[in-house]
This record gives C-alpha cells, structure tokens and sequence, in this order.
C-alpha cells in the first residue's frame, strides 16, 4: 500500500515569527498521525522551522530551489543551502513559478535532476488551466509535464519523486476538482509513468491531489484508488485545519 503525504505549501505566507508559532502548534496535533506530513515554509522561515522540526516526523519542505548549484544568480537559492539547513523535500513546478516566473519544463527539469543528485524528495507539480481542460487536453498537458519533467530521471530515482497533481484552475479558487475528475488524472498519470517506467514503479509513487483541499473535502478525495495526499495551500495556514487534513483518516 501506498502511504499518504499531506504536505502544506505556505506559499508567500508567515513570517518567520510565524512561521515558528505555527509549527509549536502543528506538532502536538499530528505527532501520532499515520500519514506522512511535510511543511514548506518561505525560504527565510526554513531555519527557523528546522529548529523545531528536527527530530519529529515532520519532513521539512522548501518551495522552490534555483536550477544550478552556486554562482552569480542574484536572488536565487542553490540547492547547496536548503540542504545545509536541513530541508529533505523540494516542491518542483509549481503552477505558481510555471505561470508568474515562467518556468519551463526545461528549467524544471533542470531542477529535479539537481535535487535529486542531492538526495532531496522532489513534489514535481503538474496540472491544467481551465482553458486547457475545456480543450479537452488534461491529460495530455499533464503526460507533457511528466515526459519533460523527468526527462533523464531513473526508475530507481523515481523512489524520490512525489507527484502532485494541482489543476490551475483549482488552486485558491474554493473550486475542487470532484473526486472522480480528480481520480481520472489520477489513474491516468500513473498509467503514463508505468509506461515511462514500469507497472511496479508507478504503482508505488505517491500521487498527491491538490487545490481547494479542505476538511470538508478531504476525506472523499483521498478514498479515490490512486489519490495518495495533498498538496495544501490556504487550508495548511492554521494549525487545526491542516491537522485535520494530516488526521483525516482517524
Ligand atoms: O497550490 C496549492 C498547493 O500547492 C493549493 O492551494 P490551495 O489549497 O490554497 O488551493
């Protein structure tokens, strides 16, 4: 069986004050939680959190990382630093950096590639816009999103990889995809990565949901067959609500 990933995406949110009070509060609620729990805090909150979550079985999680491993990228912050500071997982292609930055899937793929040279768990993001899906082209966005993504990447690599499947036109929107649209994604993405992979492979990756996710919807989500988690945004902002996404199954 797959084991689930609840993961919360703080986004440009908390800070590092925050950051820290709201961790103080997260873990005494999801210390005995039988999924896997990550927090991807702002890059500047990251060391403020790994104080605290070092030691527990919060996985800490950063947001974004720069796709070469040091030099003059003004901004930018190497893959080299997050690990100095302890980070175990880095969410990859967000529709967020794919949209606003214009990151390509070149440039994602890039970053993958680097990550896991370093041992860190790569989220690669991938999803629709609502135009994409009125055209019909889910599926086919997200096979893209796949190939180009983990393009270079090995079956025994793939261990690291966590997929999440965020449509566009879900995130912060209040709209969710129906469990059984999400579901169909869902089944479909992992038929694609047994056939860029094999069968096994693509049965054991953790295909997580996100956007809108919520505790009045988590549960009918995460009972679809290959629903493994979720990516959550606005819902992982209070300790209650993204410790009742982590313990929606108790
Ligand atoms: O983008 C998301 C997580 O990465 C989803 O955000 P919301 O849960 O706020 O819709």
């Amino acid at each position: 069986m797959r084991d689930y990933l609840i993961a919360g995406n703080w986004k440009m949110n908390k800070t590092p004050s925050e950051a820290k009070e709201l961790v103080k509060e997260i873990l005494p609620l999801v210390k005995d939680s039988t999924t896997k729990v990550a927090v991807a805090p702002s890059f500047v909150a990251i060391p403020a959190v790994a104080e605290l979550v070092k030691g527990t079985n919060v996985i800490l999680a950063a947001q974004n990382m720069a796709d070469d491993e040091e030099g003059a990228f003004t901004g930018e912050t190497s893959v080299l630093m997050l690990k100095d500071l302890g980070v175990e997982m880095v969410i990859l292609g967000h529709s967020e950096r794919r949209s606003i930055y214009k990151e390509s899937n070149e440039t994602i793929n890039k970053k993958v590639k680097l990550a896991l040279k370093h041992d860190l768990t790569v989220d690669l993001c991938i999803g629709e816009t609502l135009e994409e899906r009125e055209a019909g082209k889910a599926e086919a966005v997200c096979f893209e999103q796949l190939e180009k993504g983990l393009a270079g990447v090995s079956e025994a690599e793939l261990a690291n990889i966590v997929i999440a499947y965020e449509p566009v036109w879900a995130i912060g929107t209040g709209k969710t995809a129906s469990p059984e649209d999400a579901e169909a994604v869902h089944k479909a993405c992992r038929g694609k990565l047994a056939e860029m992979y094999s069968a096994a492979a693509a049965d054991k990756i953790i295909i997580q949901y996100g956007g809108s996710v919520k505790p009045a919807n988590v549960k009918e989500l995460m009972a679809m067959e290959n629903i493994d988690g979720g990516l959550i945004g606005g819902a992982s902002l209070t300790a209650d609500s993204f410790a009742a996404l982590v313990n929606f199954n108790k």
